[in-house]
């Protein structure tokens, strides 16, 4: 296939890529002129390229920078362009993203090219399915992923966690003065995966022992290497792909000469051939060290339930499997990469935490234990907002593309001025328009979090009369469109903020997420200390999928945060 791609390299670049370009500019130019809805009125910035409009500018800058601009000057739903002109919306309008979300649901697909994309990085799995389709694996999926379950993952992520302590305590103990230079990424990235490994998968990568693992290999840097500082070039193809049959796309992401894609292609084979063995191994009655309780033993089992169509075929339980190790590991760990970042900032913050958490070991000494159960964690107000606040600042997966499924009117919250200068309360849009979602603009709306939105401060969580009210139950997206009446102790760790996403396609990951925050701020914040190093004034929030902590001048080496790691003072030594 190689061969026949590499013979097909200039048939395809040419006789594709260049007439098509034409065809579908020209149409396209036509087609804005003759249809009904026009989005003319909706104001945004110049458009800078005729091939790629604001893509580049959106692709190539920092994650969620742009999308700060252009929601202060213009507001909650900005005109960008894609290539050709061709008119997208950027969304960060509170009700207008309820509306997307939630109440649109499935009429607000993922573009073709966006599909395709997910294809590629998880095959035909829930990032890749549509309607019926992704309504049937979401079924499949969710047993694993209730509260019980989820609270029986604690001790293999805690088992994991103190290996990394047992690991960063011989390194700061070796290091001159006892203070290591630690690059944090690296660290909590082998740390998740092998939390994902033992919880989900009932696995073990060994990534923390510098075992030889296929697996450690495709997923370190994946999303650095395949979508880190894109060409213009790319972001034109990636946008492009969007107008060309599916089959045509489905071609172009399988055998396309690309470096970038081959490291998808790689990923894929190797992840498609673990799960493959994995699953293997389980029906056999291999690898039972959890008990069955692990997330993949669940979705087999919750599979094994259903009859008939409602079933899953082995091709989608592989490609859930390939899902979840993506969605999951790069996701939070890059999260918390940022939450580590705040708290070498904040040392005021650092200290508060850990005399939180030092006033809970007491109360778990007291009853006879060592470790913090969910519970504790939920007796914890302060680690609550710290976590809550870190998920604000530094959503992982920062937008959501998506497209309108029909001619639609979309509300907003907030009155949106047009180009003439009036002000709508709700947006007419015609069918097939680009949506982007922008959590960022979102999460940091001053007239939701107040005038200091852009700074990283826990204690607005503590003020619940705040101005959040002033959107009522649009502030909290997730919460209103799930279970407000269903709050148990892991639930009530929730974020109020849209980092986990909200409706048809809300994170069903995020208790277990917040179980691996938690467990991964209080185990770390209890044995060491953080702070800056000088490198942090170079760091970057590379837009790569998931926002990835790169330095500036050195964006090539990948995910970077080099930290100060000190053993931290223990209870006689507060101040
Ligand atoms: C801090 C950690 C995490 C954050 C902030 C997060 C956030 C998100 C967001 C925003 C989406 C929606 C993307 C979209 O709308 O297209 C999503 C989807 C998803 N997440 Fe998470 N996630 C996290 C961790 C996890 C974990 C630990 C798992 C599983 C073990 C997981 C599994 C998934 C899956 C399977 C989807 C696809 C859902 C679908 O398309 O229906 N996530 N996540």
């Amino acid at each position: 296939m190689l061969f026949l791609a590499i013979i097909l390299f200039p048939i395809t670049h040419f006789t594709i890529f260049v007439p098509a370009t034409i065809v579908v500019g020209a149409l396209y130019i036509l087609y804005q002129k003759f249809t009904g809805i026009s989005l003319s009125q909706v104001r945004g910035p110049e458009n800078p390229s005729f091939w790629v409009g604001h893509l580049a500018e959106f692709f190539q800058g920092q994650s969620g920078h742009v999308d700060l601009k252009w929601a202060k000057e213009f507001g909650g739903v900005v005109r960008i362009k894609g290539p050709f002109g061709q008119d997208r919306l950027m969304i960060s309008d509170a009700k207008a993203l309820q509306y997307v979300y939630q109440i649109g649901g499935y009429d607000f697909p993922k573009s073709p090219e966006r599909r395709a994309l997910s294809r590629s990085l998880a095959d035909l799995g829930p990032g890749w399915a549509e309607g019926d389709i992704h309504k049937r694996q979401r079924r499949v999926l969710a047993p694993a992923f209730g509260a019980p379950e989820v609270k029986a993952l604690l001790p293999p992520v805690r088992r994991c966690v103190h290996k990394l302590v047992a690991k960063w305590k011989q390194l700061v103990t070796e290091a001159p003065n006892g203070e290591a230079v630690l690059n944090a990424p690296k660290w909590l990235g082998l740390t998740t995966l092998e939390t994902m490994g033992e919880a989900a998968f009932d696995y073990r990568f060994g990534a923390l022992d510098g075992e030889d693992n296929p697996l450690i290999d495709v997923y370190n840097n994946f999303p650095a290497l395949l979508f880190g500082s894109p060409s213009k070039w790319d972001v034109f193809v990636q946008a492009f792909t969007g107008w060309l049959p599916m089959p045509v796309i489905d071609f172009y992401y399988d055998y396309f000469p690309s470096s970038r894609l081959n490291v998808a292609r790689e990923n894929g084979k190797v992840a498609t051939q673990v799960s493959r063995d994995l699953i293997e191994a389980k029906a056999i009655g291999k690898h039972e060290g959890m008990g069955g309780r692990d997330v993949l033993s669940l979705v087999v089992k919750a599979n094994m339930s259903k009859n008939g169509k409602a079933r899953l075929s082995e091709g989608e339980v592989l490609a859930q499997m390939r899902t979840l190790m993506l969605a999951g590991s790069e996701t939070t760990s890059k999260t918390m990469t940022w939450f580590f970042f705040e708290l070498a900032k904040h040392p005021d913050v650092q200290t508060r935490l850990r005399e939180e958490i030092r006033a809970q070991e007491k109360i778990i000494a007291l009853r006879g234990d060592t470790d913090f159960g969910v519970e504790d964690y939920d007796d914890m107000p302060y680690l609550k907002v710290v976590v809550k606040e870190g998920l604000r600042m530094y959503p992982p997966i920062p937008n959501a593309f998506r497209m309108t499924g029909k001619d639609d009117v979309i509300p907003l919250s907030k009155p949106l001025k047009t180009a003439t200068g009036e002000y709508i309360s709700e947006l007419p849009v015609p069918k097939g328009v680009r949506i982007i979602t922008s959590i960022p603009a979102y999460n940091q709306d001053p007239d939701i979090w107040g005038p200091d939105a852009h700074v990283f401060n826990p204690e607005r969580w503590f003020d619940e009369t705040e101005k959040r009210a002033s959107v009522g139950v649009y502030s909290n997206l997730y919460v209103t469109s799930t279970r407000k009446e269903t709050l148990d102790p892991i639930d009530t760790l929730l974020t109020d903020s849209l980092s986990f996403s909200g409706g048809v396609r809300f994170c069903p990951g995020y208790k277990f997420a917040l179980v691996q925050l938690n467990t991964f701020l209080v185990e770390l914040v209890r044995n060491f200390e953080f702070s800056p190093t000088e490198d942090l004034k170079r760091i970057r929030m590379e837009s790569c999928l998931v926002v990835v902590p790169t330095l500036e001048g050195e964006v090539e080496k990948g995910a970077q945060m080099p930290l100060k790691v000190t053993l931290a003072p223990q209870d006689g030594d507060f101040p």
